[in-house]
């Protein structure tokens, strides 16, 4: 590996939180929606988040976010991305950001997984699927966990997105047999007829309705890279890669050397705290999930800007922390505007912020035609070689 012009690179995915509709909304029924507008719409001017706001949240954006402005002078570089594979989930928008976009559309099941499907899960679980269709997974808990507390029925569904998801109460199908299950699930929709991007347990706990809480036992199960992606081009390297949160799961552990599960958002910022303590040459990347399962689907503006104001917080420690050959990138992998319509995320341009204390400029970096500018960046970074995906920003950060 040659000379580098970072050391070490921190790449935070705030999961979800998108910066106003992507030119191609339309296709997805997502005009109008802008999930960091929209929160801040919310808290009528008074969300706080300084630290965001410093590094150029608000000067890439083409509106202000209610009471929080647009700065003089950045203190890096800021811009946008906005995505080309076809769909809008976290998988797609992480394989894209490492170089590997998803150009053809997942299976998705608007009224339902078919009966072959439904059939293979039952005569391998030996229970009986209910549900079966698009919902939020806090609705059809809500709903049907009583009746799987009765029964030990399977609540199987969906949403908007290509996702099996499978909802278990602990106490009735325990964890073990509940990431088996998941598991076959998994083997059964790998294509050619069905390929789905992610089975998802979701496991949760408590005694009736209205007390049932989902566990951070949640556990996705993501279709393996369909290729190799930025970050096995920089383990084969010798590039240090570390995943904190859903990544790891969402690279199915390819190209993760070291990886850390999140409990919360505050534990991934643990977690991150950690890894910026250790001396490595390499690429640490960390999903921070908060945003999107608790607050995003859950239509949850005031939810959502805790969570920005909670994790703003935090990056004052992280930025007091960073070295001079450290570069940090913030990004996003789609909205789930908690403004808008339904419970499923929203096709939405994403921030892209990068700061590294050694800057002595600041800028913007545009609209960028494709997340996978971001991974290029990295790769172009350690001079690693990849698939070409994508155009480095390296040489604008001074
Ligand atoms: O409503 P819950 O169970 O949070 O599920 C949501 O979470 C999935 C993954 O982010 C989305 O596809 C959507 O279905
Ligand atoms: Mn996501
Ligand atoms: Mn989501």
């Amino acid at each position: 590996m040659s000379e580098q012009k970072y050391k070490r690179i921190f790449g935070i995915v705030l999961d979800s939180v998108g910066t106003g509709e992507a030119p191609d909304a339309a296709n997805y029924g997502d005009e109008g929606s802008d999930t960091l507008g929209h929160v801040g719409e919310a808290y009528k001017g008074k969300l706080e988040i300084p630290n965001l706001q410093k590094l150029g949240l608000v000067n890439l954006r083409d509106k202000e976010i209610m009471g929080v402005a647009a700065v003089e002078q950045p203190l890096g570089y800021y811009g946008k991305m906005k995505e080309i594979s076809a769909g809008k989930d976290s998988m797609d928008g992480h394989w894209e950001m490492m170089g590997l976009p998803v150009m053809k559309p997942l299976s998705t099941f608007p009224n339902g997984f078919p009966d072959s499907i439904v059939k293979q899960l039952e005569d391998f679980s030996g229970r009986k699927v209910i549900g079966n269709r698009p919902e939020s997974g806090t609705k059809i808990i809500a709903e049907l966990g009583e009746q799987q507390m009765q029964t030990g029925d399977l609540i199987v569904y969906t949403s908007g997105d290509s996702v099996l998801q499978i909802a278990a109460h602990e106490d009735i199908i325990p964890l073990e047999e509940l990431y088996r299950i998941c598991e076959f699930a998994r083997s059964i929709v790998n294509g050619p007829e069905y390929t789905v991007g992610r089975v998802i347990a979701r496991p949760y706990v408590g005694p009736d309705k209205d007390h049932f809480v989902r566990t951070a036992n949640r556990h996705d199960f993501t279709l393996k890279p369909t290729g190799k992606t930025d970050l096995d081009y920089l383990v084969e390297n010798g590039v240090h890669t570390v995943g904190i949160g859903k990544i790891n799961d969402i690279f199915s552990g390819q190209g993760i050397e070291e990886g850390y599960h999140n409990e919360s958002n505050m534990d991934g910022m643990d977690h991150l705290d950690h890894v910026m303590a250790e001396d490595f040459t390499g690429f640490c990347f960390m999903n921070l999930v908060d945003f999107d399962a608790m607050y995003g689907h859950r239509r949850n503006p005031i939810g959502f800007g805790q969570a920005l104001m909670d994790f703003d917080q935090r990056l004052a420690k992280v930025l007091a922390n960073l070295k001079d050959d450290d570069l940090l990138l913030i990004t996003a992998d789609h909205g789930n505007d908690p403004g808008f319509k339904g419970s499923d995320h929203t096709r939405e341009m994403v921030p892209l912020l990068a700061y590294s204390p050694s800057m002595t400029e600041s800028g913007s970096l545009g609209l960028r035609s494709t997340f996978a500018d971001f991974g290029q960046t990295v790769l172009a970074n350690f001079n690693v070689a990849g698939n070409d995906e994508g155009q480095s920003f390296l040489a604008d950060l001074k």
